[in-house]
């Protein structure tokens, strides 16, 4: 058996998913660990920032090795002695961050949404391709194994019978016009909006429960989409999804108006139905299985310390040891696929970035 694999992290920016996936990385243990981390260095568009980052979110762990601390992105691409670059940037600078750790021969894990849309995605993963360095899209969510036991009972064990719908809403109740102008959830330079935010993983679940397969053998849904848009900013998102070869549809709604109820999503078949709860569709904890003749329910839980981030820290781990330069749960043509639906669904709506094409 292969020894555990240790992973050097260069942090890129600290704000606030930096600091959950810093900390959870620095956590010693949780349940099916399979690799080590270190955090090696962190990078931030201020050395002051920087600093007191780690102060509140390195130091109190006392870990072995204490971090290079740098008053920019391109000092942790340039560390030797980083492995894997993390990158915790609003969504309009991925692409940026991307080619400029590939530039330096860096691996990446890149947080969602990868990219403002499908063609900035597609050259990052060429010029990946071409230096030869691992990406992967941060989808933290699809390395849960509450997932991979629901995707195995739903696609292998038949748990539901004939797949018929899934319903998915992610609801955050947030107060856009409050925010200062330079927010992440109000400036459309900086991919404001609903959908690449939140419906990125009520779009997920419904290719994660209704198509058993990932990136470039899995069927590509007919979409049909609406949105409302207020200040050019989606705060509402519906998409139908509607897989050809099976009839199976998916009803993936978000917004930033209301919160969602509990539990999130629903799940359809010919022996019953599931329903799926956590404190959101990003963090789910639970489902159960409620079968259709009336027999009795099973419920599914799944133990959490941290937030969760450590299991897909672990599959980048586990693929550099292996020399896999992408991941197999979230491979380039998952981003893709994912990215393509959410570029028909602004295509539709007319909600357009700087960056895009149409
Ligand atoms: N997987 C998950 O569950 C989550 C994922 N995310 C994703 O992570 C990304 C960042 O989100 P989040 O951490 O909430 O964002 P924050 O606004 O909290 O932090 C973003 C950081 O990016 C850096 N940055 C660089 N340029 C800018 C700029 N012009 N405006 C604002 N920040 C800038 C800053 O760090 P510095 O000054 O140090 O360089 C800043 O602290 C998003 O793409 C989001 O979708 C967010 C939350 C949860
Ligand atoms: O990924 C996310 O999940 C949780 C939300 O609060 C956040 O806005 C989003 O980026």
């Amino acid at each position: 058996m292969a020894e555990m694999p240790i992973c050097r992290w260069g942090i890129v920016a600290t704000g606030g998913i930096s600091e959950q996936f810093v900390r959870d990385l620095l956590m010693s243990d949780w349940p099916e660990k399979k690799a080590n981390h270190i955090i090696q260095a962190i990078g931030s568009s201020s050395l002051e920032k920087c600093k007191s980052f780690a102060a509140t979110c390195v130091t109190p762990a006392k870990p072995a090795v204490q971090p290079a601390l740098y008053g920019s992105y391109q000092e942790v691409y340039d560390d030797k002695n980083v492995d894997c670059v993390y990158i915790g940037t609003p969504h309009s600078f991925h692409k940026r961050n991307c080619l400029d750790a590939i530039e330096a021969g860096k691996n990446i894990l890149c947080e969602k949404p990868f990219a403002l849309n499908a063609t900035e995605a597609e050259e990052v993963f060429a010029a990946a391709k071409e230096k030869g360095v691992f990406v992967m899209e941060a989808f933290w969510t699809r390395f849960y194994p509450l997932i991979k036991t629901l995707q195995r009972l739903l696609h292998e064990e038949r748990k539901l019978g004939t797949i018929y719908r899934t319903f998915c809403d992610f609801g955050l109740d947030i107060d856009i016009s409050s925010l200062p102008e330079t927010s992440r959830y109000k400036d459309p330079a900086l991919g404001a909006g609903s959908l690449l935010d939140i419906g990125i993983y009520s779009i997920t679940w419904g290719l994660m429960t209704l198509s058993p397969e990932t990136g470039d053998n899995a069927e590509q849904p007919d979409v049909s989409s609406t949105q409302t848009v207020i200040d050019g900013v989606d705060v509402a998102s519906q998409v139908l999804l509607h897989f050809r070869s099976t009839g199976r549809q998916g009803i993936c709604t978000s917004t930033t108006t209301f919160e969602c109820m509990h539990p999130f999503a629903r799940l359809e078949g010919s022996e019953g139905r599931i329903l799926v709860d956590g404190s959101t569709p990003s963090s789910p904890r639970s489902f159960t299985f409620y079968p259709k003749d009336g027999g009795k329910e099973e419920r599914y839980e799944f133990e959490k310390p941290g937030k969760g981030f450590w299991w897909e820290a672990d599959a980048v781990a586990q693929d550099l040891q292996a020399g896999r330069k992408q991941n197999q749960t979230m491979p380039w043509a998952e981003t893709l696929r994912v990215l393509s639906i959410m570029d028909g669904v602004r295509k539709r709506s007319g909600t357009r970035f700087p960056v895009d094409a149409w």
